[in-house]
């Protein structure tokens, strides 16, 4: 859980005489002109988690200061949540040639220990929130780095096309945080790795994966009692239809989760083979097709269609013909049975 040790500063406010972070982070740009961007990190212990979330979403508090007593340093959710942030932002920047979430550069502010033993964690409209998990299904939230990517990309995701988090555009919300999570801790970390939260589920027992899965979606049995199949969907034919989960926005995402898994790893999915193209590839097709091509009520077919128009752009036909990386997308959306 803990980050390695940066350039961090402990900055003491004069008037309350605490101690909080604050990281004058530079990633990316040009020497002469780096973009700096300022990364926060602060405490909510003593704080429940609807008072916060209420008070963070009314009035933009973002929690209390690390107390000088028990130090950041000495907060491995602190250090995690600060450090996990910077590598995500690496990501987009380096990437992306994005400047933190609003590309202009926003700071990065996280609050840790929200709630007691909150087994979630949360993008509120202006900042991340990690919760300490209860210790059995899940452990502190903010260890882990494709959570923190994924909360991160709904920060993107607001700041570009908002794409309405309900029904089916709040599963291509849902998913595009999932898979840039992913992309973004793949990046971080140079391993493959296509589970959400491996390193914070079931902190009790090793090796089972994590909340979701993006490579096999129906390999997580997590709360799937009321799914249709019983468990995530791996096809546009088995999405989930009801209304729990604002329309199974965590439920149907699998499924876009598995196209960005086939077009980037490639495999053959009930019958249908891809030719995977590597994620330096995929990534680029996706934030095309999020930033220049989907909106907010942007459904399945049109992210195929996003994807598809985006590949195009980047990866042209040849004599009429699809490219390879064209041809990967195609395949893959026909194979989740997204027409
Ligand atoms: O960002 C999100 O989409 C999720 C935010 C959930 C939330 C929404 C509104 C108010 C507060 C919290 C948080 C995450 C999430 O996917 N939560 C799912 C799965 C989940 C988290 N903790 C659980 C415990 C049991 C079962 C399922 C879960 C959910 O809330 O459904 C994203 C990555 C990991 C945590
Ligand atoms: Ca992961
Ligand atoms: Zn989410």
């Amino acid at each position: 859980v803990f980050g390695k040790m940066q350039n961090f500063i402990a900055v003491k406010d004069a008037t309350t005489n605490k101690t909080y972070m604050h990281t004058p982070h530079i990633s990316g740009g040009t020497t002469t002109n780096p973009n700096i961007v300022g990364v926060s990190t602060y405490d909510a212990r003593r704080m429940g988690e609807t008072p916060f979330i209420l008070l963070s979403a009314l009035f933009g508090f973002t929690g209390f200061e690390v107390e000088t007593g028990n130090s950041f340093f000495a907060d491995p959710a602190a250090v995690s949540a600060h450090t996990n942030s910077m590598k995500i932002n690496d990501y987009f920047q380096k990437i992306h040639k994005r400047n933190s979430l609003d590309d202009k550069g926003m700071r990065l502010i996280s609050t840790v220990h929200i709630g007691s033993k909150w087994n979630n964690a949360a993008w509120n409209g202006k900042q991340m929130l990690y919760g300490d998990g209860d210790g059995i299904i899940l452990g502190s939230l903010a260890g882990g780095l494709d959570v923190a990517g994924h909360e991160m990309t709904h920060g993107v995701i607001e700041n570009t096309t908002d794409l309405i988090y309900q029904d089916e555009s709040g599963a291509i919300n849902e998913s595009l945080a999932d898979i840039f999570g992913a992309y973004g801790e793949m990046y971080a970390t140079g391993t493959v790795d296509w589970d959400m939260g491996e390193d914070i589920y079931t902190p009790n027992i090793p090796g089972d994966g994590g909340l979701r899965s993006l490579s096999d979606p129906t390999s997580v049995r997590l709360s799937t009692t009321y799914l249709p199949s019983g468990h995530y969907p791996d096809h546009y034919d088995d999405r989930y239809l009801g209304t729990l989960d604002r329309g199974g926005v965590h439920i149907n995402s699998s499924i876009n989760n598995k196209a960005a898994y086939l077009i980037t790893d490639g495999g053959t999915h009930y019958g249908v083979t891809v030719q995977g193209i590597g994620r330096t590839k995929a990534e680029k097709i996706f934030y095309r097709a999020l930033t220049l091509y989907l909106t907010p009520s942007s459904g399945f077919k049109d992210m195929r269609e996003a994807a598809i128009q985006a590949s195009r752009d980047l990866y042209k036909d040849r004599n009429g013909q699809p490219s390879p990386e064209t041809a990967a997308v195609i395949a893959a959306y026909d194979a989740v049975g997204v027409p």
